[in-house]
């Protein structure tokens, strides 16, 4: 017979960001409904999230113990479609980021004008210190308790940090065993041979890429005069620095959990991602470029375009004032405070915010439900040719609302996006 585990109490992990992401997403959705002079109505309806699912999944690890994990799914708004959005697994997930980043993909998928609410989902855990085995089982765990919540014209999860291609695979096949059909339309950002996109994998680099252009252009900058600093190496922040480097962008600086790594002269960046490939996943002893002594310097590092990739609230007013980048283009999602908005507005830095940054992931993933739904594949070619045209035509749009209202780029997107949103109301009534 095991023997049977003590109950100790154990106070939960403080987090690790004082900020509140939900704050932040608040702070300026209040602006642009100022703006648009946003009914009150509408106003409480968009503030808060439609539902919240909380559960608890317990996980035989692979030492035969059982481990209680907390999960979250929350659904913010499903006024333009199914919600749609990522799930991350991270020891610091936690319901108000994760309300944040609901709220954040309705705002983006209506930038981006796809038809799709917003969604957004979390486990609190270690992956890179959890088994194979221990990850299936928490995914698929996961799935049968989101049974109810996830449906291909319901709620369409996919990637986030801490979570790939794997993973969704697991959640499609749990998914499809309750409903007794194969649904490769539940979820996207699935591994290619079971009916994921072509592009998918590099689609929120290459948006990235994209909408950096397009405001290198604004600023009269050529790609081949410019460095950059790309803070996170895992899929945004890789392919990012990928594409821009393929774009003539010298990137100088690039980090990860293991710290940053800088070369003035430029970095390999097919060097680095062979090397990261080979190294479970880390740059930890990568000699392509000098590790520097504190990684929080990559953002105030003399450079002309900043993309923080990896994790909400690394600007703040803490560091802003010691920006000498440009512009910013947000591969993360939220990766500015709102307490910094003013110092880099009055620096004069221009921000391709990240609901319209990042937003190539979720217009892919909505090309590969499009995909499934037909039952016919599209080729690489079509995939990015759409995806980039959708991505140069919003960030024109949000653009020209900057100058309209002469307000920054990340107004301007809460703009463009509440105003898609209240306008369906107003067609739709129904409250
Ligand atoms: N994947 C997607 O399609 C989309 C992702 N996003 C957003 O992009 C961001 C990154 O996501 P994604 O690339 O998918 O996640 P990944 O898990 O693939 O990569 C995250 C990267 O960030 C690094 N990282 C984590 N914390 C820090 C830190 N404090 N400083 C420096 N690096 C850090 C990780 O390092 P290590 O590997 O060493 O742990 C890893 O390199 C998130 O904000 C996500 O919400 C937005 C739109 C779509
Ligand atoms: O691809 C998707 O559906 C969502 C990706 C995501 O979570 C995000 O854009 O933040």
């Amino acid at each position: 017979m095991a023997a049977t585990t003590v109950y100790k109490y154990k106070e939960p992990a403080p987090r690790v960001d004082a900020e509140n992401p939900l704050e932040s997403m608040m702070s300026r959705f209040n602006v642009a409904a100022e703006i648009l002079g946003l009914d009150e109505e509408t106003y409480e309806v968009l503030k808060a999230a439609d539902k919240q699912v909380i559960v608890h999944i317990p996980v035989t690890m692979d030492n035969g113990k059982v481990r209680v994990f907390e999960g979250y799914r929350v659904i913010h708004n499903t006024i333009l479609g199914p919600s749609k959005g990522g799930i991350r697994y991270d020891k610091n997930v936690h319901l108000d980021e994760v309300k944040a980043l609901a709220a954040w993909m309705t705002w983006k998928c209506a930038v981006v004008d796809i038809p799709y609410g917003g969604a957004k989902g979390g486990i609190i855990c270690e992956p890179t210190s959890m088994s194979a085995g221990e990850l299936e089982r928490l995914t698929r765990g996961y799935t049968l308790a989101m049974k109810d919540v996830f449906g291909p014209d319901r709620d369409i999860p996919a990637p986030d940090m801490g979570t790939g291609p794997r993973e969704m695979a697991w959640l499609m096949d749990e998914f499809s065993k309750t409903v007794g059909a194969t649904s490769p339309a539940v979820v996207t950002g699935k591994p290619l041979v079971m009916g994921g996109s072509l592009g998918r994998t590099e689609a929120t680099g290459r948006g990235v890429m994209v909408s950096a252009l397009a405001a290198l252009k604004k600023l009269n900058l050529d790609p081949k005069d410019v460095s950059a600093a790309v803070q996170g190496f895992g899929n945004v922040g890789s392919w990012a620095a990928k594409l821009l480097s393929e774009k003539g962008v010298k990137i100088k600086c690039i980090s990860d959990v293991s710290g940053a790594y800088w070369n003035a002269d430029g970095i390999d960046i097919d060097e680095a991602v062979a090397y990261k490939n080979m190294h479970a996943g880390r740059l930890d002893g990568f000699t392509g470029a000098a590790l520097m002594d504190n990684a929080d310097e990559l953002l105030t590092l003399d450079v002309d375009v900043l993309v923080p990739a990896a994790v909400e609230d690394v600007i703040t007013e803490h560091n802003a004032h010691q920006i000498k980048a440009k512009l910013i283009v947000e591969g993360a999602n939220g990766p500015t405070s709102a307490s910094a908005d003013s110092i880099i507005n009055e620096k004069g830095i221009m921000v391709v915010p990240d609901i319209l940054a990042n937003s190539g992931g979720v217009t892919v993933s909505y090309f590969e439900w499009v995909q499934n739904r037909q039952g016919f594949k599209w080729s690489e070619k079509m995939v990015t040719e759409r995806a980039d045209r959708i991505m140069n035509d919003a960030f024109e749009k949000v653009y020209a609302t900057s100058q309209k209202y002469n307000v920054p780029m990340r107004i301007a997107a809460y703009v463009v996006a509440i105003d898609k949103v209240a306008q369906t109301y107003k067609f739709r009534g129904g409250f």
